[in-house]
C-alpha cells in the first residue's frame, strides 16, 4: 500500500468513506484520485481529503494500480464499457457495487483482474466490515493490494464463493441501517416512556456502543452476554419475551433474506 495509486470512479457516499479511511490510515493525497460527474461532489471530496478529482474517468485511471468502481449498480454497465479502452491489463479493478457479478464485469471490461467486494459505511470511521472475492486473473500481489485497501478501513474477509457476497451484502453491507433503525426505534420508545429526547438518544447510543464493544472484546458469545443481562423474572426477560413472542428472530431472518434475494435479483436484472 505504501506506493499503491488508487483511482475511485464515482466519489459518492462509499467512495468518500473509503477515501477518508485511507487518508486517516496515512495514505498520501497524491496516491488517491477520484472522478465524478458532479462538480459539487468533486469539490467536496477535494476539500475534505486534499485529493485531485476529475470529471473524466480516463484521467483518474491513468497511472493507477487499482481502479475502484464506486458507482451505483445501475451505472456499472455504462461505466465499465466506457472505461474499457482506458484500462491497462495489469490494472486491478475493485468493484464495490451490490449485485454486479464478476462475469458481468468481465463481459463489459474484457479479461481484467477483478476483486468484487462488499464494504459498508462505517469505513468512514475505520470500523468497516468487508467481504471480498477475487477472480482467477488476480495475482497474489493484487490480492494483497485489495486486502490492504479494504483493511485500511476495517476488517476485510475473503470468500471462496462469489455467491456468498449476497449474504455479506445482507449481513454487513446493509447491516448498519438495521442498527440505525433499532437506535431510532429505541430512542422513540424511550421518549414514549417519558424521557427527554436528548437523554433517550444519548442513552441509546452509548448502550449500542457499549454492547458492541463488549461483544467484540468478550471471550463469550453474544447469547451468553445476553443471558448475563437477563435476571430471572426481571425487566430484560420481560422485554426479550415480548420480542420473541412477536417473532423477532424470524423477522430478522426474513429481512436479511430479502436483502440477499435483492442482491441476486440485481445481478440478474443489471448483469446483461
Ligand atoms: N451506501 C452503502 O452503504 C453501500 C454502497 N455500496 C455500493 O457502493 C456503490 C456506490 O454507492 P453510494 O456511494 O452509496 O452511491 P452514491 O450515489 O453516493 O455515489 C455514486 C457516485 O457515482 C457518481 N457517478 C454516476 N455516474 C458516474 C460515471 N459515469 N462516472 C463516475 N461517477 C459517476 C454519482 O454521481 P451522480 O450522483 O451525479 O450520478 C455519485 O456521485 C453502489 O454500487 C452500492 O451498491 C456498497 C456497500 C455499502
Ligand atoms: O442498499 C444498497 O443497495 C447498498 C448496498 C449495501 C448497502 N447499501
Amino acid at each position: 500500500m505504501s506506493k499503491t495509486r488508487i483511482a475511485f470512479i464515482g466519489a459518492g457516499n462509499m467512495a468518500a468513506s473509503l477515501i477518508g479511511g485511507l487518508r486517516a490510515k496515512g495514505l498520501e493525497a497524491a496516491q488517491i484520485r477520484a472522478s465524478d460527474p458532479g462538480e459539487e461532489t468533486r469539490a467536496r471530496v477535494s476539500a475534505e481529503h486534499g485529493i485531485e478529482t476529475f470529471a473524466d474517468n480516463a484521467q483518474a485511471i491513468d497511472g493507477a494500480n487499482v481502479v475502484v468502481l464506486a458507482v451505483k449498480p445501475q451505472a456499472m454497465k455504462a461505466v465499465c464499457e466506457a472505461i474499457r479502452p482506458s484500462l491497462k491489463p495489469d490494472q486491478l479493478v475493485v468493484s464495490i457495487a451490490a449485485g454486479i457479478t464478476c462475469a458481468s464485469m468481465n463481459n463489459w471490461l474484457g479479461a481484467q483482474p477483478i476483486v468484487r467486494c462488499m464494504p459498508n459505511t462505517p469505513a468512514l470511521v475505520r470500523q468497516g466490515a468487508s467481504g471480498l472475492f477475487a477472480t482467477a486473473e488476480v495475482s497474489a500481489e493484487q490480492r494483497q493490494q485489495a486486502q490492504e485497501l479494504l483493511s485500511a478501513v476495517g476488517i476485510a474477509l475473503w470468500l471462496n464463493e462469489e455467491q456468498q457476497l449476497d449474504a455479506v451484502t445482507a449481513v454487513s453491507g446493509s447491516g448498519p441501517a438495521y442498527f440505525f433503525l433499532l437506535i431510532e426505534a429505541m430512542t422513540a420508545a424511550g421518549v414514549k416512556l417519558g424521557l427527554p429526547a436528548d437523554i433517550a438518544a444519548q442513552l441509546t447510543l452509548q448502550t449500542a456502543l457499549g454492547a458492541a464493544h463488549m461483544a467484540v472484546s468478550s471471550d463469550v458469545d453474544a447469547a451468553e452476554l445476553r443471558r448475563r443481562v437477563t435476571s430471572p423474572a426481571g425487566t430484560t426477560e420481560a422485554a426479550i419475551k415480548s420480542f420473541q413472542a412477536n417473532g423477532f428472530e424470524a423477522l430478522v431472518e426474513k429481512a436479511l433474506g430479502a436483502a440477499a434475494h435483492r442482491s441476486a435479483e440485481m445481478a440478474e436484472q443489471l448483469g446483461q
